[in-house]
């Protein structure tokens, strides 16, 4: 039986088409990032915040990469970010379903007053974990080689934040721009930017637990493409493509 959230939407959908028009689209066109806060409110956030935090405890966040690990070296290095990749059906993920379906029609309304884009679809959602041990991640491009990726959509999920004591501070070198824009793991915060090298970014060494829900919007006519080469690629050289690709 589904669970009942226990708030209503508070969120008018004419609240979240202002917000997407007149916040969201500007800062994207001349900055190429743009974060909101309070995108959910205390009660829904903090539901969003439980089911991550019972992922955690539960074991469902599994270690990502190895920390400065040298392949072949099996060490017990630091670990670094735990993951797990969510669709939002699954029983304990409603708050975090709710979520998904705000940003998708955030999403939408944005989509089209963003260029000649085709965002139709996304991707499953990564509920990711930085221990606080002091992992981070290394500066990258979400999408360097056109994969299909275009919008990044990162909801942090972290409560008295303090970026002197915690660190874990996004820091975005946006391309050919004369600044880096810091942006802390805030409760409640959604960020949006492009995937691509415009958004050069990296994540600061964490020293309290750290959660993010991140999801990519797909230029679904960039990912067909990407999906061709990905077959002719396998078919060339003859190793077997995985099916799910
Ligand atoms: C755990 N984690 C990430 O945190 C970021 C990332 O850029 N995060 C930015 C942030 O959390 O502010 C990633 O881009 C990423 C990519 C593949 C696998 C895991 C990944
Ligand atoms: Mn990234």
């Amino acid at each position: 039986k589904p669970v009942k959230m226990p708030f209503i939407e508070h969120t008018s959908y004419r609240d979240l088409e202002r917000l997407a028009l007149e916040r969201l689209v500007p800062a994207l066109l001349s900055h190429g990032f743009c974060y909101v806060d309070g995108l959910l409110g205390e009660l829904a956030g903090s539901a969003v915040l439980d089911q991550v935090t019972e992922m955690h405890r539960s074991g469902q966040l599994q270690d990502g990469r190895l920390a400065g690990s040298i392949p072949g070296v099996s060490q017990r290095s630091i670990r670094g970010d735990k993951i797990a990749w969510v669709s939002g059906v699954e029983r304990g993920c409603e708050a975090i379903s709710f979520l998904l379906n705000l940003i998708d029609r955030l999403i939408s309304v944005c989509a089209s007053r963003l260029g000649d884009m085709a965002i139709r679809e996304r991707s499953k959602a990564m509920v990711a974990c930085y221990p606080g041990n002091g992992a981070g991640y290394v500066k990258h491009v979400d999408n360097p080689n056109h994969d299909g990726r275009r919008l990044t959509c990162i909801y942090y999920l972290n409560k008295n934040w303090n970026p002197k004591e915690h660190g874990g501070v996004l820091r975005i070198f946006p391309e050919g721009r004369p600044y880096m824009a810091d942006i802390k793991p805030l409760f409640d915060r959604l960020l949006v930017f492009w995937s691509d090298r415009r958004n050069p970014h990296e994540v600061q060494p964490s020293y309290a637990t750290r959660y993010a829900i991140t999801v990519w919007y797909f230029d679904s006519e960039e990912r067909a493409q990407a999906k061709k080469r990905f077959k002719d690629l396998t078919a060339s050289t003859g190793q077997q493509g995985n099916s799910s690709s």
